[in-house]
């Protein structure tokens, strides 16, 4: 679904190139221009329709687009995906009522410290996304590289099971139905993401459709709100701030709904380092692959660098000094439960391509990616 953009503000092609910093700035353009403004034509689009119920020829030709996308890009639009509209229209209108409150009530449920899976409410520039795996030993370069605060604040749910992960709520007075609704909707994403694993399975050619349910009870998944407030463009353009750089996610796949603020950019595979829009597509989401997943796969799905940057120009409505629009977002993070043990799939290995990672369990994993996040 498309929620419509919210212009607080809009950047325009004329604050660009009147800057001092020209060059840089003639090649963002260039790079916003190139991209499809509809959504990417590098990202395909695939249509869940008759998916459920189908025919055996229907399921077998959408679990092929689904795998094809994870192994080309890793990163698919889904249409008729089985989230209704109306409800991922109450999910936004609760973030949009959580993240207005005063800092003070947002602050009753705070992120725990450390480097603990997420939950309750980071406040803007808590979290520093970083690619980088630090070692023991190496806090020095963990403090060094990240000077620079992401500028966004998120509220993350999991699921009530997950006990050594306690959610942290809020007082239920301060939003009363908050804890109802995100915990109804918890659940309901999973569903639409059983729906995507059984695909996979399909797609990369395992006997068993639910072959990777067997992994994922639920409970240790993630639900994430996201809010971007509004920014200088030109200091989001200059990496002063950021509002989240490049990253891959850590789990099996991963579900995200956006507003129509656009910002989203994905790694062109055939170009490192070139990102392209991947715009808001109307009753779409888009559903990405993730690091265990790909190491599952051993290597066959990709899992795809991604950022959220300076939305492509618009030239709609001008505004100065330009100040994007606030964005708001939703990703679900699906992993499997913590004793998981991830193998490489046996589908996805043959002479050429023998196994390329050790055994690991899905919390051993986490607890590696978890040390490069939060100071
Ligand atoms: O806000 C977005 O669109 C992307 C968020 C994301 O990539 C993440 O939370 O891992
Ligand atoms: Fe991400």
């Amino acid at each position: 679904m498309q929620h419509q953009p919210r212009h607080l503000g809009t950047l325009s092609v004329d604050y660009y190139q009147s800057s001092s910093k020209r060059g840089m700035r003639s090649n963002l353009i260039s790079q916003h221009r190139s991209a499809n403004m509809t959504g990417s034509n590098l990202i395909p689009v695939v249509d869940l329709d008759s998916w459920t119920g189908g025919s055996a020829t229907s399921r077998k030709r959408i679990a092929s687009e689904i795998s094809d996308a994870c192994r080309r890009l890793g990163f698919v639009y889904v249409t008729h995906h089985g989230v209704a509209a109306d409800l991922l229209e109450e999910a936004f209108s609760w973030s949009r009522r959580l993240f207005d409150l005063p800092l003070a009530k947002k602050m009753l449920a705070p992120h725990p410290p450390g480097p603990s899976v997420h939950r309750g409410y980071s406040w803007p520039g808590l979290e520093k996304v970083s690619q980088t795996v630090y070692t023991d030993g190496e806090e020095d370069k963990q403090a060094a590289d990240r000077k620079t605060p992401d500028v966004k604040e998120s509220y993350e749910v999991g699921s009530e099971d997950l006990l050594q992960q306690p959610n942290v709520w809020l007082p239920e007075d301060v939003l009363p139905g908050f804890r109802e609704f995100t915990t109804k909707f918890y659940w309901r994403c999973f569903d639409v993401a059983k729906e995507l694993l059984r695909a996979i399975a399909l797609g990369i050619g395992l006997d068993d459709e639910d072959f990777f349910l067997r992994f994922h009870s639920g409970v240790n998944n993630q639900l994430r709100l996201l809010h971007y407030p509004p920014v200088e463009a030109e200091r989001l353009a200059n990496n002063e701030v950021a509002r989240m750089p490049a990253h891959s996610d850590w789990g099996t796949i991963t579900l995200l709904f956006q507003d129509g603020s656009g910002g989203l950019q994905v790694e062109d595979p055939s170009q490192l380092g070139h990102f392209v829009n991947a715009m808001p597509m109307t009753d779409a989401l888009i559903m990405n692959v993730g690091d265990l997943l790909m190491r599952w796969s051993n290597d066959y799905l990709k899992s795809t660098l991604h950022r959220v940057a300076l939305p492509p120009p618009s030239q709609d409505i001008e505004v100065k000094p330009p100040i994007t629009a606030s964005r708001y977002s939703i990703p679900y993070f699906v992993a499997p439960d913590p004793t998981a043990v991830i193998e490489c799939l046996s589908a996805c290995v043959d002479k050429e391509n023998p196994p390329r990672y050790p055994l690991i369990t899905q919390e051993e994993y986490g607890k590696m990616r978890a040390r490069g996040q939060y100071l």
